[in-house]
C-alpha cells in the first residue's frame, strides 16, 4: 500500500487552480488515447471553487462523461441536491458540453429504482479516469457513512454492485453512492479537503482503527498501483 501523496496549498484558490489543471490534463490524456474520458466528483460545498476553475478550461468536453460519487435522495429543486450544485458550478461555459449522468429518480425510496441505477452506472463502464472524493468531519467519504445501514455493501471490495444505498443515522434523506470497486481503481484518485478540522479528521483516519468507524479509511488503505493524492489548503 503506497503512502498518499500530500499536496498542500497556501490557500483554497491556489488549490482549486492546481487541482483543476491536473484533472483537465488527465481528461485530455484519456481523450487523446481512447477518445473519451470519465470523471466522478463529489458534492457538498468544498468542490465549488475547483468546479468553477475546471469548467473554464478548454477540453473536448463533449467526449467527457461526468457523474457524482454520491447523491442525497432529493430532487434537483432541493437546496441539498448535489446534482443541482454540480450543474450550477461545473456544467457551465466550455464544460456545459459534457455528458452528465445523475442519480436521482422521482421515487420516494431509492430501493424502488436500484435496478435502474445499477444499469445506468454499469453503462458508464468500469475504471474512471479521475475520481475526486470529499470527506466529512465524521470520516465519511462519498456517502459511506460511519456504521450506517447499507455501508457493508458499499465497502465490499469484491462486490458486484455499482451503486449502494445508505441510510445514515439522524439524517433526513437516504443516500445513494458509488461503491468501493467503482471508485478505488481510478487512474487519478484524489481526496480534496480544506480547513484544519478536516486535516485533523484525515490524520485520525490514518491511525489504526476500523473502516466502519471512519469509512474514508477504505480509500486510504486501498491497494492501488498509483498513490492516493490528498489536496489540502487551510
Ligand atoms: O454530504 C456530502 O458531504 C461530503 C463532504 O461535503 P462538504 O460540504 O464538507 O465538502 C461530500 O464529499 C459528499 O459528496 C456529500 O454528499
Amino acid at each position: 500500500m503506497a503512502e498518499p501523496t500530500f499536496h498542500r496549498y497556501a490557500n483554497r484558490e491556489d488549490l482549486a487552480e492546481a487541482l483543476a489543471t491536473g484533472v483537465a490534463a488527465v481528461l485530455a490524456g484519456a481523450i487523446a488515447t481512447s477518445g473519451a474520458a470519465r470523471l466522478a466528483v463529489s458534492g457538498g460545498s468544498t468542490p465549488k471553487r475547483f468546479f468553477e476553475r475546471l469548467s473554464a478550461i478548454g477540453l473536448d468536453w463533449q467526449e467527457v462523461t461526468i457523474t457524482l460519487v454520491d447523491e442525497r435522495w432529493v430532487p434537483e429543486e432541493s437546496a441539498r441536491s448535489n446534482a443541482a450544485m454540480l450543474r450550477r458550478h461545473l456544467l457551465q461555459g466550455p464544460a456545459a458540453a459534457a455528458h452528465f449522468v445523475p442519480f436521482y429518480e422521482p421515487s420516494a425510496r431509492p430501493e424502488e429504482v436500484h435496478e435502474t441505477l445499477e444499469e445506468r452506472f454499469q453503462r458508464i463502464g468500469r475504471r474512471f479516469d479521475v475520481v475526486i472524493l470529499g470527506m466529512g468531519t465524521d470520516g465519511h467519504t462519498a456517502s459511506w457513512f460511519p456504521n450506517a445501514p447499507g455501508l457493508a455493501d458499499c465497502l465490499d471490495p469484491k462486490g458486484d454492485l455499482s451503486v449502494g444505498i445508505v441510510h445514515p443515522k439522524d439524517m433526513d434523506e437516504p443516500r445513494v453512492t458509488l461503491t468501493f470497486p467503482m471508485l478505488a481503481d481510478a487512474r487519478l484518485l484524489a481526496l480534496h479537503i480544506e480547513g484544519e478540522e478536516k486535516l485533523a479528521t484525515f490524520q485520525a483516519a490514518q491511525a489504526a482503527g476500523s473502516v466502519e468507524d471512519m469509512p474514508v479509511r477504505a480509500i486510504l488503505r486501498a491497494d492501488r498501483p498509483e498513490p492516493l493524492n490528498i489536496f489540502w489548503a487551510p
